[in-house]
C-alpha cells in the first residue's frame, strides 16, 4: 500500500504508470489500471490563492514581484498558492529561449546561479510553510537544448514535488485575430502530472492543456480532486472559452478546477484575458476576478467532490467498451 499524503508520490507510482511529471502518458488501459494503486490522500479543506500578477520584461523584477505577492497571500492564510503561466517572462515564442533556465529534479540540486526561479520558490515555500505552484516558466534542458513550458511545484519543506512540461503546445491560427506557434521554440512534454497535498490530490496541466478532455480524464482516473491549469488565454479566445473550458473540465471530472492567469498588460504584444477563477465540482464559479492584478482566494473543501461523484456516477456508468471508433457502413457491415 502506498502512503501518499505529503509524499513525493510520483516516483513511487512510476511502476504503476501514474506519475507526477515523470512518466509517459499512460495508454487508456494503463490509465484504468492506475486507478488501483493511485490511492489519493483523503480530501479536506484548504485556502487556495491564485496570484493574478503583472509580468514584465525584467526577469529579476518579475521574481521579486511574485515573491511579494506570495508573501501577501500566505499572510492571508493561503496554503496552496498558484502563480500563472509564464510568471517570470513575457508570453511569446521568441521570449521562451531567452528567459529559459534549467529546473532541477530535486531541491538539493538547485543553485541560485543556474535556477533562480526554482530557488525563489524553494526558499519562499520553506520560509512560509506553503505549497507553491510555479505556474510556468520557460525551462531549458541543457543536455538536448529543448525548451519547455514547465510548471514546478514545491512543498512546504522545500521539496520539488512536481514538474509538468506543457503537453499540448499552443499552435493556433484564427485568421485576422491571432496566430501563435509555441512549437516554433518549444518542445512538448509527454507526462501526466499530479502531486499530493494534505488536502487531496492535485492534477496539473498548463493553459492549452485544458482544451483536451482526454488529459483531464486521465488526471481524474489517477485520483485528482483538484485540476490546476495555470494559463494565459488571449483576447480572442478568452472571452468565450476560458470560463467555459474550466467549468467543462470541472463538470466532466467532478473535480475542483483552478485557473490562474497573469494580469492583462495593455502594452504587451500578447494580452492575457485574466479572469483567474476557481470552479467547484458542480461547475459553479466560486471565486473569480477581472483582468487587473488581483489575488483570488477560495476556501474549498476537496471532499465536496464526493457528492457529485456519488449522485451522478458517470465514471461508473461510462461505456469504455463502446468508445472505440470503428468503420461501419449504413447496411451493417463492419
Ligand atoms: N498559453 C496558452 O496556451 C493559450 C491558450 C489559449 O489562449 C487558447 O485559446 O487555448
Amino acid at each position: 500500500m502506498l502512503a501518499l499524503a505529503r509524499a513525493p508520490f510520483p516516483r513511487r507510482l512510476l511502476a504503476a504508470g501514474v506519475a507526477c511529471g515523470l512518466a509517459a502518458l499512460p495508454r487508456p488501459a494503463d490509465a484504468a489500471a492506475a486507478q488501483g494503486p493511485a490511492t489519493a490522500p483523503a480530501p479536506g479543506k484548504l485556502k487556495l490563492a491564485l496570484l493574478q500578477i503583472s509580468v514584465g520584461s525584467d526577469k529579476a523584477a518579475n521574481l521579486e514581484h511574485a515573491e511579494r505577492k506570495i508573501r501577501e497571500a500566505a499572510g492571508c492564510g493561503a496554503k496552496l498558492i498558484c502563480l500563472p503561466e509564464c510568471f517570470n517572462s513575457p508570453y511569446g515564442a521568441s521570449f521562451f529561449p531567452a528567459y529559459a533556465e534549467e529546473i532541477p529534479e530535486t531541491a538539493a540540486a538547485a543553485t541560485e546561479a543556474a535556477h533562480p526561479s526554482t530557488c525563489m520558490l524553494i526558499r519562499v515555500a520553506r520560509q512560509l510553510g506553503v505549497y507553491l505552484v510555479g505556474g510556468s516558466i520557460p525551462e531549458v534542458d541543457r543536455a538536448t537544448g529543448n525548451v519547455y513550458n514547465c510548471n514546478v511545484v514545491v512543498s512546504p519543506d522545500g521539496e520539488i514535488v512536481c514538474k509538468h512540461r506543457k503537453v499540448h503546445l499552443f499552435d493556433i491560427d484564427v485568421p485576422g485575430k491571432i496566430t501563435f506557434r509555441e512549437s516554433d521554440t518549444l518542445t512538448a512534454g509527454d507526462q501526466l502530472s499530479l502531486f499530493d497535498t494534505p488536502w487531496g490530490r492535485v492534477g496539473v496541466g498548463i493553459c492549452y492543456d485544458i482544451r483536451f478532455p482526454q488529459y483531464a480524464h486521465l488526471l481524474r482516473l489517477s485520483g485528482a480532486h483538484l485540476l490546476l491549469y495555470p494559463g494565459a488565454f488571449n483576447m480572442t479566445t478568452g472571452p468565450l472559452h476560458w470560463e467555459l473550458l474550466a467549468r467543462a473540465r470541472a463538470v466532466d471530472n467532478q473535480a475542483f478546477v483552478a485557473v490562474p492567469s497573469p494580469a492583462r498588460d495593455p502594452n504587451a504584444g500578447y494580452q492575457a484575458w485574466g479572469h483567474s477563477s476557481v470552479i467547484d465540482p458542480w461547475g459553479k464559479v466560486v471565486a473569480t476576478t477581472e483582468h487587473e492584478e488581483a489575488i483570488v482566494y477560495a476556501e474549498v473543501d476537496l471532499a465536496e467532490v464526493d457528492t457529485p461523484r456519488q449522485s451522478i456516477p458517470v465514471f461508473d456508468q461510462k461505456r469504455d467498451d463502446l468508445y472505440t471508433l470503428k468503420w461501419t457502413n449504413a447496411r451493417g457491415g463492419s
